[in-house]
């Protein structure tokens, strides 16, 4: 309105730009609003309800069309579908084979042909009495053939005599006399007689055209193929890209590996046995078979790209691995393209809680099931080629640990990598970075672990009923101090490797991985390298979950997952590498003897960050259970001591030049039983070996020489003095010391543990052989308190 506008003038130039027209209004003035239907009006509220209805509806069918069955049943229609042509062609060669059937059969009745061939057969066999049987009944045969047909004629033109005057009859009378004149009997024979002649108008044409129908059905099932059933119709075949798998097919890509005795089983005739017939297993077929004689799983998990090929499947969708025993083939093929997709976000990211004692949520094992893979009582060891998940499944399982209050948390990055830096506010430990400092705290913290590990065994066994490991009622009990403790180590090969501090790393990892179980601290580790030389044989064998990205060859593959898996088929060689990206092979994670594991990825990378707000999440769950984040580094915590392995057996050499190594067992086991008892040769030699030294053979014997332990004690007291020389390895070898020169071992070394943290005292200080200190091969009683005040 403009300001000079009157509001009537106003009122009547809008009635004009709606097009309505001016009117007086006469009468009462009635209080309402003007509805102009020509502007779009709010939806009638009772149009919400069939909506919904119509979003449950479809969303009903969406679940329906999706379901198992109904994505077979449309699988197997548009696998008919596509192959209507050639079914055609085949139906139609079925209706020609069937007519020439029926014509042998006929020509084989009229000539006795079965009859004759018995005379004939018969007659070669030099038989008389047999032919003349024989040709005894095909004339027989013959003469009531022929009676049958004399009868049969007969009987037609008696019914032709009888039946032709009678009609000629009716005929003649319904054509002189009208009905209406007949008697009602005759009339109504008339009236029966024109229903059954409409009757047939009707059903002979039809006839007509059924017969030929019906002839070439009947045709077409007489030329069918004999095997039982129509199970061609839905039978899978290797070439339809949406086939699925059932035993014929998984024994015809069997016949067609080349494998000898196999194809001599089926030459002569034989079938296989499936001791589980093929039967859906999660996104894919399982099946169970029992290879004949002079078949081994390992046979055909040998050939297994060929099984793929003739399985019309990718190499990495089907898994020939051993069953029970070596004669079992089990055989899992997974559905077509369904390992490319990956597993999805991961259950946790937005919310919930972990009790690790119940597991992570890990990733779809094979099978499409959610792997709740375990942390209490195992450890991990995660491996495969740069880039292909291997930190990523680590972050994972240490987002699982960080969600559950009563965890705690240490990590170190043996690199230059951000991959965990989202999660400092969680630990308790945290470091990264390529140079030394990162690898001695690493070193130092495997030490803690153990100084733990020994702490904790004490609590335990002071606990009513002595109770065998930690528990998650033990764990909930604050003040033992026996909550579960994660330690991740990425790029692990670093460490060992580390010229300086990887022996101590391998030996403490060693002897951690072995011991630590029961006692709910778990050891995460991720290389990608897992050969002999980065990780120590020992951790490779005794590591209860292994992890194998895609990996170059079959060392790599049985150092992760352990020796005859690539043999017996479980190969994560068979992993592309970048295509299968986050998909991994697992031993150990559940009962089953191998997993596929398509890994949940929580994103961390290019800006996306899901990582920080779990962790967030994980911080205030353990404020609001009003606790602190756990550290074992606390005050209260008295520390076991750490044995020191060489000054040991230094000791219980007793100044001998040679010492045969069952006797130093012996006199190890003897003297410090807690720690010694149950070594064996390996352990022996696994210690020795972390110093460089073999045991040497001598007069038939293997004995460990006292100039070796010297040199390594030597050696190691050298590199801690001068912790920047250059790795001992690459100085040649040290000049021979002799024992009375008495290395000081283990001295005065600079503070850097945890608090509270003591060294075990040695064999030689705690047995105080002499008083003096100077007998062949003995060391300095203060070595101890050089340690205390290290780890002090
Ligand atoms: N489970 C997964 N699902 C999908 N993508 C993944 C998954 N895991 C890893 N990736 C992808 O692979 C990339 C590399 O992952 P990650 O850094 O964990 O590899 P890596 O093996 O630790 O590599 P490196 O050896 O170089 O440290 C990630 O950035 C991510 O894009």
């Amino acid at each position: 309105m403009t300001p000079d506008q009157n509001p009537e003038e106003h009122d009547s130039a809008a009635l004009a730009r709606t097009g309505a027209r001016e009117v007086e209004h006469v009468g009462p003035v009635l209080d309402g609003e003007l509805i102009d239907d020509t502007l779009p009006q709010p939806r009638p509220r009772t149009a919400a309800r069939p909506v919904a209805e119509r979003q449950r509806w479809s969303q009903a069918v969406s679940r329906v069309w999706r379901s198992g069955p109904m994505v077979r049943a449309r699988s197997i229609a548009a696998y008919r579908a596509r192959k209507a042509p050639a079914d055609v062609v085949r139906l139609m060669w079925f209706v020609l084979r069937g007519n020439g059937r029926w014509l042998m059969k006929f020509w084989s009745w009229a000539t006795y042909a079965d009859l004759r061939a018995d005379a004939r057969r018969a007659r070669l066999a030099g038989d008389a009495e047999a032919r003349r049987a024989a040709q005894e009944l095909i004339r027989s045969d013959a003469t009531a053939r022929w009676a049958k047909l004399g009868i049969a004629l007969r009987r037609m033109v008696i019914t032709v005599r009888v039946a032709a005057p009678v009609a000629a009859l009716l005929w003649l009378v319904d054509s002189v006399m009208d009905r209406a004149d007949m008697w009602p009997w005759l009339a109504d024979v008339y009236t029966g007689l024109d229903a059954v002649w409409s009757a047939l108008t009707v059903a002979v044409p039809l006839m007509l055209v059924m017969l030929p129908v019906a002839w070439a059905v009947a045709a077409a099932f007489e030329g069918r193929d004999r095997t039982p059933g129509a199970g061609w119709l839905v039978r899978p075949n290797r070439d339809d890209a949406d086939s699925w798998i059932d035993e014929r097919m998984i024994s015809k890509a069997l016949a067609h590996l080349g494998i000898t005795p196999l194809d001599k089983f089926y030459r002569d005739g034989g079938e296989l046995m499936y001791t589980v017939a093929a039967r859906k297993d999660g996104d894919g077929t399982f099946a169970q078979v029992r290879l004949p004689m002079g078949v081994t799983a390992d046979m055909v998990a040998a050939r297994r790209s060929k099984l793929a090929a003739n399985l019309g499947r990718a190499s990495l969708e089907t898994w020939p691995t051993k069953g029970d025993e070596d004669g079992v083939l089990d055989l899992w093929i997974a559905d077509k393209g369904v390992l490319r997709g990956g597993a999805g976000a991961w259950p946790l990211v937005h919310e919930g809680q972990v009790d690790v004692f119940d597991g992570v949520p890990f990733g779809l094992s094979q099978r499409g099931l959610v792997i709740n893979a375990p942390l209490i009582g195992v450890n991990w060891l995660i491996g495969g080629r740069p880039g292909q998940g291997k930190s990523a499944a680590l972050r994972t399982l240490l987002l699982g640990a960080a969600l559950d209050p009563t965890a705690e948390l240490w990590v170190f990055v043996m690199g230059e990598s951000p991959d965990f830096e989202p999660f400092e506010p969680r630990l308790s430990r945290y470091r990264m970075g390529m140079d030394d400092s990162v690898a001695e705290a690493a070193t130092q913290a495997l030490a803690d672990l153990l100084t733990e590990m020994e702490r904790r065994g004490k609590v335990l066994g002071e606990q009513p009923g002595r109770p065998p490991k930690v528990s998650r009622k033990l764990a909930d009990k604050r003040g033992l101090g026996l909550h579960p403790l994660v330690c991740g180590i990425d790029e692990c090969h670093e460490l060992f490797q580390h010229p300086k501090f990887g022996k101590k790393a391998a030996e403490l990892a060693v002897r951690l991985i072995k011991r630590g179980r029961k006692y709910g601290i778990v050891l995460l580790l991720a290389t990608q390298s897992p050969t002999k030389d980065s990780i120590p044989r020992e951790v490779t064998r005794n590591v209860a979950c292994g992890v194998a990205f895609s990996v170059a060859d079959q060392v790599a593959n049985d150092g992760l997952l352990g020796s005859g898996k690539y043999a017996a088929g479980i190969r994560a060689t068979e992993l592309r590498i970048n295509t299968d990206r986050g998909t991994c092979v697992a031993v150990g994670i559940t009962d089953e003897t191998f997993e596929l594991v398509r890994g949940f990825y929580v994103p961390f990378e290019d800006g996306a960050d899901d990582v920080t707000p779990v962790i967030a999440r994980a911080v205030a769950l353990i404020e609001d259970a009003g606790r602190a984040v756990e550290s074992s580094a606390l005050p209260e915590i008295e520390a076991a001591p750490v044995a020191d392995h060489l000054t040991d057996i230094d000791a219980v050499m007793d100044g001998e030049r040679r010492v045969r190594t069952q006797v130093i067992l012996t006199r190890l086991a003897q003297q410090v039983p807690g720690e010694y008892e149950g070594w064996t040769f390996r352990d022996l030699t696994a210690a020795l070996s972390a110093h460089g030294i073999a045991p040497v053979k001598s007069d038939g014997n293997k004995v460990v020489r006292a100039e070796d332990v010297a040199a390594a004690l030597a050696n190691r007291e050298r590199d801690r003095r001068e912790p920047d020389r250059d790795p001992a390895g690459s100085q040649g070898v040290l000049p021979g010391k002799s024992l009375n020169q008495n290395p000081c071992v283990d001295q005065g070394q600079p503070g850097s543990g945890t608090p509270g943290a003591r060294r075990r005292p040695t064999l030689e200080s705690g047995r105080k052989r002499d008083s003096t200190g100077d007998a062949p091969g003995s060391l300095p009683h203060d070595q101890d308190d050089g340690h205390r005040g290290r780890d002090d």
